[in-house]
């Protein structure tokens, strides 16, 4: 069943940075209602694709144009509002999984839920459920350390869908991971989706990029709509 989350939406979108005595355009201005589902980012190194995905998560601050998550516009938010708004809304999962290395597995997927104001019992009882739904019910004392790489990615999941998050942000969620361990990760990613969920995955994988629902090309940091995998390397 799925559920109706609120919409993510950039207008005019664009960053640029200094760079020595110039400039560089990393992101030319564009704007983009993203549906619901999962949408691949593809493009050569150097494109633009983590400064549109650190836009998105409101951690760049863009050089024109906004980011709107269900109509509240993240780019005029203060650092602490934004900060909050992210805990709200969103979900990361990026590829060295910033798991917390003196907390469990389950204490990492409680952290936000802590964070948010739960209290003990019910994070305790959410991220035990989280952990189930990943395959990882056997693992919840484990430190990130005593992790493979797939599993600690799959904490990173469960971590990021403890706040029933409406945005969901992955990069290069699948690289360092075996085909079949890739696979149960990407399915994961695919089933938030499915029940609503924006998902914005990076991917450099051209298998990946396939299964998503809707696909954005970006090169010299413009940003267009695009077939499945074309720029794919
Ligand atoms: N903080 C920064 N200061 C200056 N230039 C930057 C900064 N971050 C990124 N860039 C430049 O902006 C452009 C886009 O970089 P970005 O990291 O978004 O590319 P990418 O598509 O994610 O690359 P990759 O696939 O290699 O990770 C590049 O030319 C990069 O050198």
């Amino acid at each position: 069943m799925t559920a109706n989350f609120p919409v993510l939406k950039v207008q005019n979108l664009s960053r640029v940075y200094p760079s020595g005595d110039g400039q560089v355009q990393a992101l030319v201005p564009f704007s983009h209602t993203f549906a619901p589902g999962l949408t691949a980012v593809v493009g050569p190194s150097g494109s633009g694709k983590s400064t549109l995905l650190n836009l998105l998560a409101g951690f760049e601050t863009p050089t024109t144009g906004q980011v709107e998550v269900g109509g509240t516009n993240l780019t005029t938010l203060g650092e602490a509002a934004r900060a909050d708004f992210r805990l709200a809304h969103y979900g990361f999962v990026f590829q060295n999984h910033n798991l917390v290395g003196i907390l469990s597995a389950l204490e990492n997927v409680e952290f936000p839920l802590a964070l948010a104001g739960h209290s003990p019992k019910e994070r305790r009882a959410r991220a035990r459920e989280l952990l189930a739904l990943v395959g990882l019910e056997g693992r919840a004392s484990h430190l990130p350390g005593q992790l493979s790489g797939g599993e600690a990615q799959r904490v990173a999941i469960a971590r990021a869908l403890a706040g029933n998050p409406s945005v969901l942000l992955a990069d290069e969620p699948t690289g360092n991971l075996d085909t079949r361990t890739g696979e149960r990760v990407l399915a994961l990613l695919q089933e938030a989706a499915s029940a609503g969920r924006t998902v914005v995955l990076i991917t450099h994988d051209r298998d990946v990029a396939a299964q998503a629902n809707h696909h954005l090309n970006v090169r010299d940091g413009v940003v267009s709509l695009g077939e499945q995998g074309s720029l794919v390397r």
